[in-house]
């Protein structure tokens, strides 16, 4: 059977979870649950901290598993695990604080100290950056009172929308350490009998995870247009492969079936009507397969 890891709790346990239902698993209706097994699919979860996730996958106990790309990379488990793909949420950044106006560039922080959850990757970072003398200050959360509690001068911490910092006071600076979402990442795999149902297994739930990406993004566009003025409708409406001609009674005209991006849908509505298309419907993807 596949082992999956996913986040018991916090930011992305309830999203990763969604994720999965979306792509036809099962997943558990209980919080105290640590493990399902979902037989149909051929896939154990198995409920873990998202911090934990890469140990586990790192070490080769699970196969695969869904953490933040941040706690990936704080981790220190490259050598057992690599990230598959971004499942476009838990988006976050994660950045430099300071108190107001007291600095502006990551440089400023040569021999300061600045507290964080995420040492190794800040002291990773501050290494890449040559800056040098920088005392990282390892906190378990709440990071933002570190400041005034006078544990440390700066700190390093996720931020999503910024209130956080706001209310302690404090405000971004430099350019941001890391761009982070939630991600699948994979272990070497193993050279036991099952190692080719473990990677199919893993195989088949990738295209299910970007099935659902692609589910999400996407709508569906279909319109008819003038066959004078096709090029110009597929040059608005490319798809992703090549978009579907369908002829129609009119042999003046042809209908076009499309995906576009979700966010663009009306835009690109209003470019296709003043090319003269017409008839244009909009239809939301319930599921895919690319
Ligand atoms: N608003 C947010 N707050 C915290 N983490 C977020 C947020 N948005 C996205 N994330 C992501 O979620 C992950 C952190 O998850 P989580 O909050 O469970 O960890 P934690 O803060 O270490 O745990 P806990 O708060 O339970 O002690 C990181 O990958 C982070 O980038
Ligand atoms: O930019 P915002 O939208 O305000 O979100 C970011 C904040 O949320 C998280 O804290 P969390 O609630 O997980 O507490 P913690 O610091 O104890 O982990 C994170 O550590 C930031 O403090
Ligand atoms: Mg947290």
């Amino acid at each position: 059977m596949l082992r999956v890891a996913v986040p018991n709790k916090g930011a992305l346990s309830e999203a990763a979870m969604a994720m999965l239902t979306e792509a036809g698993y099962l997943q558990r209706r209980d919080r105290k649950e640590l493990v399902l097994v979902d037989e149909e699919n051929g896939v154990e979860f198995f409920y873990l901290r998202p911090r934990d996730v890469a140990v586990y996958v790192g070490s080769g106990i699970l196969h695969v598993g869904i953490t933040g790309r941040d706690l990936f990379q704080d981790a220190r488990v490259e050598t057992g695990a690599s990230e598959i793909m971004g499942l476009g949420f838990g988006r976050s950044t994660f950045r430099l604080a300071g108190p107001r106006g007291a600095f502006s560039a990551a440089a400023d922080l040569a021999g300061k100290r600045v507290a964080t959850s995420y040492d190794a990757l800040l002291q990773q970072w501050f290494a890449q950056q040559g800056i040098p003398g920088v005392d990282v200050v390892h906190l378990d959360g709440a990071v933002e009172s570190a400041v005034r509690l006078g544990v440390a001068d700066a700190i390093a911490d996720v931020v999503e929308t910024g209130n956080t910092l706001k209310a302690a006071g404090m405000e971004t600076f430099g350019e941001p350490v890391m761009v982070s979402e939630a991600i699948l990442i994979s272990g070497k795999g193993t050279d036991h009998d099952d190692a080719e149902a473990i990677e199919r297994a893993t195989g088949r739930l990738i295209r299910r995870l970007q099935g659902v990406l692609v589910a999400r993004q996407y709508v569906m566009m279909d319109y008819d247009i003038r066959r004078t003025d096709l090029q110009a409708a597929i040059a608005i409406t490319p798809g992703l492969e090549s978009p579907t001609i369908s002829p129609l009674a009119d042999e003046g005209w042809v209908a076009v079936r499309s995906m576009v991006p979700a966010k663009k849908t009306n835009q690109l509505m209003d470019e296709l009507y003043d090319l003269g298309a017409r008839a244009i419907l909009v239809t939301t993807i319930h599921a895919c397969r690319v």
